[in-house]
């Protein structure tokens, strides 16, 4: 029978109705108790580390949970971590970074409603993620939810009430679960290596959102705060350059401080490409910024936190960032291999 370790943080799972909202009260053991069918084919231990709504997790969590999986991670086969799903495909990904080559399976799950409660998604989704934890196939860091499992760089939530409440983005499920029996749409290898353990990020990271006519000068208090900034552009992503709202000097401002600028997009699927357009290419080869590429907005920042955690040299930073873990980037566009060795040069 597999060993699993149920580690519990809260959420929404955990929940009970208070005077003023929902707060996760319930403990692990209490969890635990609602899903007795499991028994049947895996044999479970309980750690609760926190009892948080996903609101109130910070990078020093997932570090936390990290540390909580490598210190454990030779007495179980799989792990199923219980999580609030305002924040877990932050934490996903997060872990996606922090634990890499597990050949073990890291398995994220919550709910919609309340395990206490009569109708609620938790029991199954629960109950899915102790099965796919038991699949001798399954590793690395994934999300089950509705039915669905997902890779850890690959979930965004989708819908604040409904079941279904996340997708894969720009990848494909990597399978669905069907009562007992599990569909693997991807068959990807498991690694043979050990696993390797990160414990350090680096959190001063910002994401600034564009909006029409936003005025450049905000990027001119960042350095003081901040060693990575990430701009949500518009389609495969530019810079307003042209225009009286020219954030050349601010881009160079940073780039001079030597910040890490990372470009990704605001819209949701197929990922940046700024080669394409003169907003873009211009921007990118005159400050050579990153692109998050087909990554999701998630990944984009715990992957940068992570890569900031390893290193202060930009080069080796974007490196790391530009390597491919656990799925995250699949495309860099045409030129992306050339620049980095121009840029190494
Ligand atoms: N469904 C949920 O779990 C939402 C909750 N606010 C959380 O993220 O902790």
């Amino acid at each position: 029978m597999r060993r699993i370790l149920m580690i519990a943080t809260g959420g929404t799972i955990a929940c009970k109705r208070t005077k003023t909202g929902l707060v996760p009260l319930l403990t692990s053991k209490e969890i635990l108790r609602y899903v007795p069918a499991i028994r049947s084919f895996c044999s479970v231990d309980t750690l609760q580390i926190l009892n948080l709504d996903s609101t109130n997790l910070r990078p020093d969590h997932w570090l936390l949970m990290a540390r909580t999986i490598r210190d454990r991670y030779e007495d179980y086969d799989g792990f199923v971590l219980c999580h609030g799903t305002d924040t877990m495909a932050y934490t996903s990904a997060a872990l996606s970074y922090l634990i890499q080559n597990s050949a073990k399976p890291i398995v994220i799950t919550g709910a919609q409603k309340p395990i206490d409660m009569e109708i609620t998604d938790a029991k199954t989704n629960l109950q899915d993620s102790f099965r796919y934890a038991s699949c001798p196939q399954a590793h690395g860091v994934v999300i089950v939810f509705d039915g669905k499992v997902i890779c850890g760089t690959r979930a965004r939530k989708m819908r604040t009430k409904s079941n279904n409440a996340f997708s894969s983005i720009n990848f494909p499920d990597l399978a669905v679960i069907q009562e007992d029996r599990i569909i693997q749409y991807i068959q990807d290898p498991p690694p043979n290596s050990q696993p390797i353990f990160y414990q350090t990020l680096n959190p001063n990271v910002i994401v600034i959102k564009l909006i029409p006519g936003m005025d450049p000068h905000i990027f001119c208090c960042l350095s003081e705060s901040f060693d990575g900034v990430i701009i949500e552009s518009y389609g495969v992503g530019g810079i307003p350059w042209d225009t009286e709202y020219n954030f050349a000097s601010a881009l160079d401002r940073l780039v001079q401080d030597g910040k890490i600028v990372v470009m990704t997009t605001q819209v949701l699927h197929e990922g940046s490409d700024m080669s394409v357009y003169q907003v873009g290419h211009m921007a990118k080869k005159q400050f050579r910024l990153m692109e998050s590429y087909d990554m999701t907005l998630e990944s984009t920042v715990t992957k940068l936190m992570w890569a900031l955690g390893q290193s202060s040299d930009p080069k080796e930073v974007r490196r790391l960032f530009n390597a491919t873990i656990n799925h995250d980037m699949l495309y860099q566009g045409v030129n992306c291999q050339q620049e980095e060795k121009e840029g190494a040069t």
